[in-house]
């Protein structure tokens, strides 16, 4: 008689390594014994867990998390290409309820591990951002959708390809992103045209920039505007990572050396 346990079985032989999505105590420790490398990705690493990715951001999609997880592992020479590794996550809220098995081979580097970890900015001036710009486009401004262009990192040379439309509400300023006010602030100013620009350690540099990078030869999907052929051709003439709230699809992209890293709905979050 075929047992499930015989039929799925080959979804779990001969693999490389387990990563552990966020995994407790107990059932973390249960992999103790196990002679595939065990891999923990998380948010935090409360397990003091060896090897170990972080992620920078709570990714909702599957697709999202298992890719960071593998950048990160591949980037961190925990794995290496070709290997073939199961991921046990969760989805729907169902802690451990999935097994994916894919091959290191199977994700074509899409630089999200790269833009949070090698970023000029400090990776957690990127996720404080980018959490600003999910909170605004999940609730919009005073319930209307709303567009943002936030551009994080090599402010210098950012400034320099930019010019001001306004006046510059945080000139004498020496605020950071992350402060509880300095969101409500961003929210508020997003209201109004052009760009915030922010330091690689979170200083808000200046809002209502106008960008003008040299476009030429910058790639994006099809579709998109010019704020978004703005945040993709800023970060190919600078250093800097530039995070889009889109006003018409209500998606937050984020762009780094020209082109489209990342992708969220922020209704998932
Ligand atoms: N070069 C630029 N620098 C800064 N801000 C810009 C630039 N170009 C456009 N914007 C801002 O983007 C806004 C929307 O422009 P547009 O609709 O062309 O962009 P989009 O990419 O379609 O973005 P959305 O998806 O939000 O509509 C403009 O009103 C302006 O505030
Ligand atoms: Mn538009």
């Amino acid at each position: 008689m075929n047992e499930l346990r015989d039929l799925l079985g080959d979804l779990v032989a001969d693999v490389d390594a387990v990563f552990l999505f966020s995994p407790n105590a107990s059932f973390f420790e249960e992999f103790d014994d196990v002679d595939e490398e065990i891999v923990v990705v998380g948010p935090e690493n409360t397990l003091d867990a060896e090897p170990f990715v972080e992620l920078p951001i709570d990714f909702t999609d599957l697709e999202g998390r298992l890719r960071f997880g593998v950048e990160g592992a591949l980037e961190q020479g925990i794995v290496d290409e070709g290997d073939e590794v199961l991921c046990v996550t969760e989805v729907l809220d169902g802690a451990e309820n999935t097994l994916v098995r894919v091959q290191t081979n199977d994700f074509s580097p899409s630089g999200v591990y790269d833009m949070f970890v090698n970023s000029r900015a400090d990776a957690s001036v990127v996720r404080d951002v980018f959490e600003v710009a999910i909170e605004l486009g999940k609730k919009g401004q005073k319930g209307k959708p709303v567009g943002a262009l936030f551009v994080v990192g090599d402010a210098g040379k950012v400034m320099n390809k930019s010019r001001p439309l306004s006046y510059n509400p945080f000139e004498k300023s020496h605020v950071h992103v992350g402060d509880p006010i300095v969101n409500v602030m961003l929210k508020e100013f997003s209201r109004l045209d052009g760009a915030f620009v922010i330091s690689d350690a979170g200083k808000i540099v200046s809002a209502y920039r106008y960008l003008e990078p040299s476009a030429e030869g910058v790639d994006i999907p099809k579709g998109l505007g010019a704020r978004h052929m703005a945040a993709g051709a800023v970060t190919r003439d600078t250093m800097a990572t530039a995070i889009v709230l889109s006003e018409s699809d209500g998606l937050v992209r984020a762009f780094k050396g020209g082109e489209l890293v990342l992708e969220i709905d922020p209704e998932e979050y």
